[in-house]
């Protein structure tokens, strides 16, 4: 087995990319969570570069890391200034580090024109720099990142391959080739390695970009032809188009390759799990069609797809999401067949026929048509399909909403909303201010449903969606809104169309509440919380 060292970036140069801004504290715990995955190396930042990266190199000594180390990173010492001079240096020995990664110019442009020195000069930053802080008394183990590695030996390669040569012999532990432009094809990534690997014998990493979409399939090039280091970022954030996504590496290493050891024995089934960790910490969407740990990832759509995975998983799966911690989903849409129908169905416990699921399918692709969406509003499918089969329970009837909004004297605008329903045989007519509609309607639905389910104040709002859908009428235009509603126990979504935006976020309330009312009524029925209103079988929830 070849061991491929995780080299994780995402505290430094996942922190170069656009939107991303970690705090101390959020550093410090991506790092614990890195570790328990099984990362061999946790890249914390540049410690000259702010106050912040420098206090996580004194903090870091505090946390009980059982297995990565972690590495500071800087670059080589200034033109014509002695290594023990330079402030980049004493900062990256003042970090004291396990680990030193120091980055210098393999690309004979940059050492002339970016930096504006001779060509020896430059070899011999990098030889002092690695020297210096290879002999740094706590000695560290110092990697050499030889930045435009591949752009440099495109154009000069001789003098590249000299850079990575000074390095070496200065006592780099490491020499990993970065593709900083994110550039290169496969074949040339493969091909460099080859000569690099001829000329050095120090162990060799890959550091990947993925401007030209090929940071994964450039990152494997350069395993497959011996490199044993791998540097990257979870979920492939970082400068421009972002690093190499390490999910992707290790997933493909572990899963799709034989011979390669990543990380620790059984962590790869905690992948996914980090990927939101970091989203989360770096307060950035998730992104759904994300390879391996996306929402996605597994989630099958067309009918012809569904009915495949049905009798054989892998008809439309490259691997089982379990492996890396992700799950199979089943969406439901007007691509629809009867078995996407079945499959939701019997996720949720649901007794069905072959007539109910025809007349389900018949009614979402008609409610789609109309500009419904139910793959982000499954509980409005559970309630239309309890309508169909007749089985619907109903908890309250609408009588009457009002809602206004008022301005005046140039004051904030006050808006409030009236509500009457019909709870069995009690008339309840309540009233509530609110930041906006959507708000006041909640407010008013709660005061009025709250006495007579009091589990309801388990559950609140907590996303609210309005798009338009048919822009090109203008005002009159319709509207869907979807609503993330949760509890202890859920999260779901619920869905409303119509012309009025107060109409469709009305629509999706009130399947919010209905929704919660019947899950709670499945998993123990409820002695007090009785059905209250006569079924009424014709209106389904997505039109009531
Ligand atoms: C490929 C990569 O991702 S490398 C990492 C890039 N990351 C970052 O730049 C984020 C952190 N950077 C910083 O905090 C700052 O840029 C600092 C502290 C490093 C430097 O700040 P400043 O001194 O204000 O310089 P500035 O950023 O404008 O320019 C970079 C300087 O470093 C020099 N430099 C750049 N690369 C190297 C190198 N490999 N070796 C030595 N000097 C270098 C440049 O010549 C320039 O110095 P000059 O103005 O004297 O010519
Ligand atoms: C070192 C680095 O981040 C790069 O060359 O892209």
């Amino acid at each position: 087995m070849t061991r491929i060292a995780i080299y994780d970036t995402t505290l430094r140069d996942g922190s170069q990319g656009e939107g991303v801004n970690f705090s101390l504290q959020d550093k410090l715990l991506i790092t614990s969570r890195l570790d328990e995955l099984g990362v061999d190396y946790i890249e914390g930042g540049y410690p000259l570069s702010n106050p912040k990266d420098e206090a996580y190199f004194r903090e870091v000594r505090d946390l009980d890391l059982s297995h990565a180390r972690v590495a500071a990173f800087g670059m080589t010492r200034r033109r014509d200034i002695a290594a023990e001079d330079d402030p980049g240096m004493k900062a990256l020995a003042g970090a004291r580090s396990p680990v030193i990664t120091v980055v210098g110019k393999s690309w004979d442009l940059h050492a002339l024109e970016v930096l504006g020195v001779s060509l020896e000069e430059n070899l011999r930053m990098i030889a002092d720099s690695v020297a210096f802080l290879a002999a740094a008394p706590h000695g560290p183990e110092v990697v050499y990142d030889a930045e435009h590695f591949f752009d440099g030996y495109k154009r000069n390669p001789d003098y590249a391959l000299k850079t990575i040569r000074a390095a070496a012999d200065a006592g780099a532990s490491w020499i990993v080739l970065c593709d900083t432009n994110g550039g290169t094809l496969p074949e040339q990534i493969a091909d460099a390695v080859d000569a690099v690997k001829a000329a050095v014998s120090v162990p060799i990493g890959i550091h990947t970009h993925n401007d030209g979409e090929l940071a994964v399939a450039n990152t494997l090039a350069a395993v497959r032809r011996g490199a044993t280091q791998v540097q990257g970022t979870i979920n492939g954030i970082g400068e421009r188009c972002g690093n190499v996504d390490l999910c992707s590496v290790i997933a493909n290493l572990s899963l799709k390759y034989e011979g390669y050891e990543l990380l620790l024995p059984g962590s790869l089934v905690h992948l996914t799990e980090a990927s939101r960790y970091v989203y989360e910490l770096a307060n950035l969407n998730f992104r759904s069609g994300q390879p391996f740990v996306g929402a996605s990832a597994f989630a099958h759509k067309g009918g012809m797809h569904v009915h495949g995975i049905r009798k054989v998983v892998s008809s439309y799966e490259h691997i089982d999401p379990a492996l890396v911690g992700n799950e199979r989903r089943v969406l439901v849409s007007e691509l629809s067949g009867r078995s996407n129908i079945a499959e939701k169905l019997a996720e949720h416990g649901l007794e069905h026929d072959a007539a109910l699921m025809a007349r389900v399918l018949g009614r979402v692709q008609d409610l789609e048509n109309e500009g419904y969406q139910f793959e982000a509003a499954e509980a409005s499918f559970v309630l239309l399909v309890e309508k169909e089969a007749g089985r619907y329970r109903n908890w309250f009837e609408r009588l009457h909403y009002h809602v206004s909004v008022e301005a005046r004297d140039g004051g904030e605008p006050i808006t409030e909303a009236t509500v009457k329903l019909r709870i069995g045989d009690v008339i309840e007519h309540t009233v509530s201010e609110g930041d906006g509609p959507v708000n006041a309607l909640d407010g008013a639905l709660r005061k009025a449903l709250e006495p007579h389910f009091p589990r309801l104040r388990e559950m609140s709002l907590v996303d609210y969606k309005v798009r338009v859908i048919n822009a090109r009428a203008g005002t009159a235009a319709r509207v869907r809104v979807v609503i993330e509603s949760q509890d202890k126990d859920a999260v779901w979504g619920t869905v409303g169309v119509s012309e009025n935006v107060i109409e469709a976020s009305w629509l999706a309330l009130v399947d919010a509440f209905d929704h919660k009312l019947s899950k709670d009524a499945r998993q123990a029925p409820p002695e007090q919380e009785a059905p209250l209103v006569p079924a009424a079988a014709e209106t389904p929830s997505a039109a009531r």
